[in-house]
């Protein structure tokens, strides 16, 4: 017997033998009597000779795949795709898009495609830009998109439309929307962003207004949850390839020298982690889930000693948020934020590179040669790579096909290598993390043969992380109903959540 429960984020369906749909909100939900009209996509010539292209209404992509035989079937979301039935006519579309945040490689193909989607696949020609992020609806002049105005954009780095951090004023941005007679809203951004949209989408249904909210997740660093990765996460990897080549390099052409490559990952150390495995030529990979410590016994001094004995020289990755807790121990801790309350991060890199320099200097009486790369905005300012750009095309469709279908308060996301329509607030309540007790993590510090460099009092942490039921702890599917997501709550968010693995 299915029953269901719905909040204004989220419909709950409850099927048989443990199947839940965490479903997303629709505007009939709250807008009575809507019509509908025929897909236009059943007359267009690039679909209507491929079979079943448009999606069934039950099809839904579980989010756990490695089951268990006598296991529930978990949670399920909406799959992403075109429907029979829109609840808009094209000509009645006014569509607006914004970007906001930091940079992600793919930001401008996202906007090429949802443009030229809209277009070509349900001929809406009414696409405005939001000048410069949030604050753009009520203190800029839109920008018209058209196919043409947004054609090459791809093949450049950032957005065409800017950004901003800060500025979010609901009922100034919910106004502005209103008044201009905007109907769909397509928002890139990340887990700031993505709150942001919840809170746009909460009072377009207070007002009871006709507006498809649709998000698309964008994140560098890969801290958004439920999707399998971020776009522009895999160019950022292959970016950060030429730093950490650059820094190999200096390293092995002196004697004891090291190279200190700083990635971004501000609480997420998925571009290091992946960058490092990529790489090969790391000795040792820090990021901000995995506690370290520099001095004594198991600390990176000692392993730094033993490597540069071994091999001549090392190259050290650390993503940016790791060690902000020595940092603060050692200088003073400068509490700033950015405009959206980002804590704003201390470099990481030139203090480790410094502390590395001195101890050596000091205790060891080692001359070393140390070089201190920081590509950070080099790899986010990039166009996104050709698996990328595949990625954000089909994100860019599955949002247009979400919104066109009368969806809302919705992102578009992979799970599983599925589209899906993922609720707002799943994508919210917390932060992807790589699990330090997962696979993934392991197999890096194989990889490296990098000691693990947990303290006891670490390690205590990491095995307490370790009593909720194994699935939650199981990368890549890390994930199950509201009573699971309460558990998950309890447990030290730096070892949790991998989607990655
Ligand atoms: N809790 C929130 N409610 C409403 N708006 C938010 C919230 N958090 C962030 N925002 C807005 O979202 C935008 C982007 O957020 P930010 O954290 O800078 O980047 P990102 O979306 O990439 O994480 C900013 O304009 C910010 O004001
Ligand atoms: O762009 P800024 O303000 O310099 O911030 C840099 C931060 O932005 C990021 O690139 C991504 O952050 P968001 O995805 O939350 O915007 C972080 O890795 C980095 O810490
Ligand atoms: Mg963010």
């Amino acid at each position: 017997m299915a029953s269901s429960e719905s909040t204004t984020q989220m419909k709950v369906v409850h099927g048989d033998a443990g199947y839940i749909l965490e479903d997303v909100p629709h505007l009939s939900d709250y807008v009575p009597n809507l019509p509908t009209y025929p897909n236009p996509l059943r007359s267009n010539p690039a679909y209507s000779v491929v079979k079943q292209y448009f999606v069934h209404m039950e099809d839904t992509v579980p989010q756990k795949v490695v089951v268990h035989k006598d296991g529930p079937r978990g949670v399920h979301f909406r799959r992403a795709g075109p429907r029979q039935k829109v609840y808009f006519r094209s000509d009645d579309v006014v569509a607006c898009i914004v970007t906001c945040g930091g940079l992600c490689p793919g930001l401008n193909t996202v906007i090429r495609e949802i443009v030229c989607g809209l277009s070509y696949m349900y001929g809406v020609d009414k696409v405005l830009g939001i000048d410069g992020g949030y604050r753009g609806f009520y203190s800029k002049n839109t920008i018209d998109l058209t196919p043409k105005v947004v054609n090459d954009i791809h093949k450049r780095g950032g957005t065409i439309l800017g950004t901003s951090r800060g500025g979010h004023d609901t009922s100034k941005i919910v106004d502005s929307i209103q008044d201009r007679g905007i109907n769909q809203v397509y928002i890139i951004g990340g887990d700031g962003t993505q709150r942001g949209a919840a809170v746009i989408y909460e009072e377009v249904r207070r007002r009871g207004l006709k507006v498809s909210i649709a998000g698309i997740p964008k994140t560098i660093d890969n801290d958004i949850p439920v999707i399998d990765r971020s776009f522009g996460f895999d160019t950022a990897v292959e970016e950060a390839q030429r730093a950490i080549n650059a820094a190999h390099v200096e390293a092995e052409s002196v004697e004891n020298g090291i190279g200190v490559v700083k990635l971004m990952g501000r609480y997420s150390g998925f571009i290091a982690m992946y960058a490092t495995l990529a790489s090969r030529d790391v000795d040792c990979c820090l990021i901000p889930e995995s506690p370290f410590h520099l001095e004594g016994k198991g600390g990176l001094f000692e392993f730094t000693k033993k490597r540069l004995k071994e091999n001549g020289h090392m190259v050290i990755v650390i993503a940016e948020g790791a060690g902000q807790d020595l940092l603060t121990e050692s200088m003073q801790d400068v509490d700033q934020k950015d405009a959206s309350g980002n804590k704003l991060l201390q470099d990481v890199g030139l203090w480790i590179s410094h502390k590395i320099k001195d101890h050596f200097a000091k205790e060891n009486k080692m001359a070393i040669v140390l070089k201190y790369i920081d590509p950070t905005y080099m790899i986010r300012a990039i166009p996104s790579n050709a698996s990328d750009s595949v990625y954000c095309t089909l994100l860019a469709q599955s949002a247009v096909h979400g919104a066109m279908a009368g969806y809302t308060g919705f992102t578009a996301g992979l799970v599983n290598g599925r589209h899906t329509y993922i609720p707002l607030n799943r994508i919210t309540e917390r932060m992807n993390k790589v699990v330090i007790t997962d696979r993934m993590w392991a197999r890096l510090l194989s990889s490296t043969n990098q000691p693990s460099f947990l303290k006891p009092k670490d390690v205590h942490e990491v095995k307490k992380a370790e009593q909720p039921p194994a699935q939650l702890l199981e990368g890549g599917n890390c994930n199950g109903g509201a009573e699971e997501a309460k558990k998950v709550e309890q447990i030290p968010t730096q070892l949790l959540e991998s989607k990655i693995n």
